[in-house]
C-alpha cells in the first residue's frame, strides 16, 4: 500500500487541531498543563477504595443532578425541503472487466478508480473489487453550563468555513508587474501543501454542523427482494440539520487533515457529483515505528486527562475538604463528561475516606481510575467470534462519526485474523460516501459492493449479502447513512435493511455496531437511546479518541447503557482501530501511566 503520510503527522505538527484549533473559542476546562508525570502509583495505593459499590450517592442535589442529565435539547428535525426525485442521470455500471486496481494507489482520483471497477453481479449492483483472497495479514452545574466548554452556541454558529479558519486564497490586491506576480504565485504554490486548495472539500471535525446541502438525485430503486416490503424506501429527507450528533455538544473541531478525505462538512461534494474524495491519509501498517497501544491511548487522551487532572488539582485547594470543595469537584468530573453517577460516587469516596484529612489531586485520581475501571470491565468485550458465514455487521451511526472509516480499519482487522472481507456500501446518500468505502476497499484489498448514488440501501445491502453467500465470504461490513432527517426516516430505512438481509439470512444482521464519535460529548448518550431503538445495536465503536478533551463520555455511555465497547478509534489510521481494554482506559483517562508497562 502506498498510504503516503500518516494521518498523525499532521495532527502532531499542529497540536490537535492545527488552524482550527487555533480558531476555536477557548475552552474554559483547559489552563493548559503541561503533561503529568506519567505512571505516579501513589506509594500508598488506593487507600481503603472499597466503597459501597452500588451505594446510592447521597441524595443531595437532585436538581443538580437533573440539570447535568438533561440532554442538550437535540434540536428538532427541522429541514423541510423534500426530496428530490430527479432520476439520476446515470448509466448503469456497465460490465467491466475485472479491473483490479492495485490498492496500491490510494491517492489516485476515486473518479478514475470507479471507472475502472470491475462491476456487476445483478444489474445495477458493482463491485467495485474482486473477491478479496484471504490473507492472512499481516447539576447544579451542568449546570455550570456556564463553565462548560464554550461549545456549543458559538461553535455551532460558526460555518464550516469559519470553524475551518483553512481556506486560504492568494489574492494581489493591485496590478502587480509579471516578475511580481510569479514571485507571488511561486509562493502560494509553495504553501500549498499545507493549504488545502480553496476548491478542495473543506475537511472539517467530523460531525460538525453543515449549511443544508442539497439532495442528491435519488432514484427509485428498490431492493430486489424488497417490492413487497413496505414500498418505496421513503424518498431521502435533505440533510437535517438536526441530527443527534452534530449540534451544541460537539467539540469544536479536532483537526484538520489537509488534503482530507470526505469529512461530514464537505459541503460541496454532493453537487460536485461522483467525484471521489481525496483518500484519507493513513497511517500507514508497518511503516514508522507504532507506538504501544497504552502510549496511543495515553497520548490520544491526553487532552481529556491533562484538562481533569488540572481541574480536579484546581478545586482542591483547601486543607481539609469541605462541602464546597467536594460539590466543585463533582462539577469537575460532571464537567469531563464522566456523568453524573460517577461524579456523586467519586466525590462520596472521596468525602468518605479524605473528609478529614483532605485529599491530594492524585488520590481523586486514583479514586476516580478505579471507579472508572469498575465501570468499563464489564463493557470491554472483545468482537464476537463471527462464527456465522458470512457473519453479518451492520454498522450505524450518526453522519460522520467514522462508520466508514470504522469499517476500513475492521476489514483489516479482520482479514489479519485470516477472514475474508466485503464491504456493502448502502450509505447510498452521497457519492463520496460510496466512494470513500471503495477506496477503503482497495486499500483493505476487499470486495465493495454498490449500487448508484440516491438508490435504495436496502438492495446494496442484499446484494452485499447475496455475493458474500456466493463468494463465501467471512464477513460482511454493511455501511449505511446516518443523515436521515428524523427518526422515523432512520427506522424505516435501517429496518429494511434488516428485513431485506433476513430473507437471504434469517439471523442476519448477526451484529449491529454503533460508531459514536467521542468528540460530540453529551451527545453520543442521545445516539446510543436514538440507534438502540431503531436498529437494536449490539456493540459500540468509539471514535475519535484521540485528541478529544471529552474521552470521559465513554464512562457515561458505559455507566448508562452497559453496551459492549467493541473497539476504539485512535487516529485516522488503519491500524488506529483498538480493542478496548478497561484498565488502560480508565488509567490513561485518570492521567496515570501504565504500570509495568513497556509502553510509552
Ligand atoms: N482523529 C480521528 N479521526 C477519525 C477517527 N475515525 C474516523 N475519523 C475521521 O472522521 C471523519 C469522518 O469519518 P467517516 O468514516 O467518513 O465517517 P462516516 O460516519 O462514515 O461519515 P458519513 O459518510 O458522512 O456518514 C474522517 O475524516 C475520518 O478520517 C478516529 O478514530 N480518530
Amino acid at each position: 500500500m502506498s498510504e503516503t503520510k500518516k494521518p498523525g503527522f499532521f495532527k502532531r505538527l499542529f497540536g490537535f487541531g492545527g488552524a482550527e484549533e487555533a480558531a476555536k473559542p477557548p475552552e474554559p476546562e483547559k489552563p493548559k498543563a503541561a503533561e503529568k508525570p506519567a505512571a505516579k502509583a501513589p506509594a500508598e495505593k488506593k487507600p481503603a477504595q472499597k466503597p459501597p459499590a452500588a451505594k446510592k450517592p447521597a441524595a443531595k442535589k437532585p436538581a443538580a443532578k437533573k440539570a447535568a442529565e438533561k440532554k442538550p435539547a437535540a434540536k428538532s428535525a427541522t429541514a423541510t425541503s423534500t426530496a428530490e426525485k430527479a432520476p439520476a442521470a446515470k448509466t448503469p455500471a456497465a460490465k467491466k472487466p475485472a479491473a483490479k486496481k492495485s490498492a496500491a494507489k490510494p491517492a489516485e482520483s476515486g473518479a478514475a478508480k470507479t471507472s475502472a471497477k470491475t462491476t456487476s453481479t445483478d444489474k445495477k449492483t458493482t463491485v467495485a473489487k474482486e473477491p478479496a483472497a484471504k490473507k492472512p495479514a499481516a447539576k447544579k452545574t451542568a449546570a455550570k453550563s456556564a463553565g462548560k466548554p464554550a461549545t456549543a452556541a458559538s461553535k455551532s454558529s460558526k460555518t464550516p468555513h469559519e470553524a475551518e479558519g483553512t481556506s486560504k486564497t492568494f489574492e494581489p490586491s493591485a496590478p502587480m508587474s509579471a516578475d511580481e506576480k510569479r514571485r507571488q504565485d511561486k509562493k502560494a504554490a509553495d504553501m500549498q501543501p499545507e493549504t488545502p486548495p480553496p476548491d478542495s472539500a473543506p475537511v472539517t471535525a467530523p460531525g460538525k454542523e453543515r449549511p443544508e446541502e442539497k439532495q442528491p438525485s435519488r432514484r427509485k430503486e428498490e431492493a430486489p427482494e424488497a417490492d413487497d416490503e413496505a414500498g418505496p424506501a421513503s424518498p431521502r429527507p435533505p440533510e437535517p440539520d438536526a441530527e443527534p450528533g452534530k449540534d451544541d455538544d460537539k467539540e469544536k473541531p479536532e483537526k484538520t487533515v489537509p488534503p482530507a478525505g470526505p469529512g461530514p462538512a464537505d459541503t460541496d461534494e454532493e453537487e460536485a457529483g461522483p467525484t471521489a474524495p481525496e483518500p484519507k491519509q493513513l497511517k500507514t501498517q508497518g511503516s514508522g515505528k507504532k507506538k504501544s497501544w497504552f502510549a496511543q491511548l495515553r497520548e490520544g487522551l491526553s487532552r481529556t486527562s491533562n484538562a481533569l487532572s488540572d481541574n480536579i488539582a484546581s478545586v482542591l485547594t483547601k486543607e481539609r475538604l469541605d462541602e464546597d470543595t467536594l460539590d466543585d469537584l463533582e462539577d469537575v468530573l460532571i464537567r469531563a463528561d464522566l456523568g453524573v453517577e460517577m461524579a456523586e460516587r467519586v466525590r462520596n469516596i472521596v468525602a468518605k475516606n479524605r473528609y478529614d484529612r483532605g485529599a491530594t489531586a492524585e488520590a481523586v485520581r486514583e479514586v476516580l481510575g478505579d471507579e472508572v475501571s469498575k465501570v468499563l470491565d464489564p463493557v470491554a468485550k472483545p468482537f464476537p467470534p463471527m462464527d456465522e458465514k458470512p457473519f453479518v455487521w451492520l454498522v450505524v451511526g450518526v453522519n460522520g462519526t467514522g462508520k466508514t472509516t470504522t469499517i476500513g480499519k475492521l476489514a483489516h482487522r479482520f482479514q489479519a485474523q485470516g477472514k475474508s472481507v466485503m464491504l456493502a456500501a448502502a450509505d447510498t446518500f452521497r457519492a463520496a460516501a460510496i466512494d470513500q468505502l471503495k477506496i477503503w476497499g482497495d486499500r483493505v484489498d476487499a470486495q465493495v459492493i454498490c449500487h448508484d448514488v440516491g438508490s435504495d440501501p436496502a438492495g446494496v445491502a442484499y446484494d452485499g449479502l447475496k455475493r458474500a453467500q456466493e463468494t463465501n465470504t467471512d464477513v460482511l461490513l454493511i455501511d449505511t447513512a446516518g443523515r436521515l432527517q428524523n427518526k422515523n426516516d432512520l427506522m424505516d430505512e435501517l429496518a429494511k435493511i434488516v428485513r431485506v438481509v433476513k430473507k437471504l439470512e434469517e439471523d442476519a444482521p448477526h451484529g449491529v455496531l454503533l460508531v459514536l464519535d467521542a468528540t460530540t460529548g453529551q451527545n453520543a448518550l442521545n445516539q446510543v437511546e436514538l440507534f438502540q431503538q431503531v436498529a437494536g445495536v449490539t456493540g459500540l465503536a468509539v471514535t475519535k479518541l484521540d485528541g478529544t478533551a471529552r474521552g470521559g463520555i465513554l464512562v457515561a455511555i458505559a455507566e448508562r447503557f452497559g453496551l459492549p465497547v467493541h473497539a476504539i478509534g485512535v487516529g485516522e489510521g488503519i491500524d488506529d482501530l483498538e480493542s478496548f481494554d478497561a484498565e488502560d482506559f480508565a488509567r490513561a483517562i485518570a492521567g496515570f501511566g501504565r504500570e509495568n508497562a513497556k509502553a510509552a
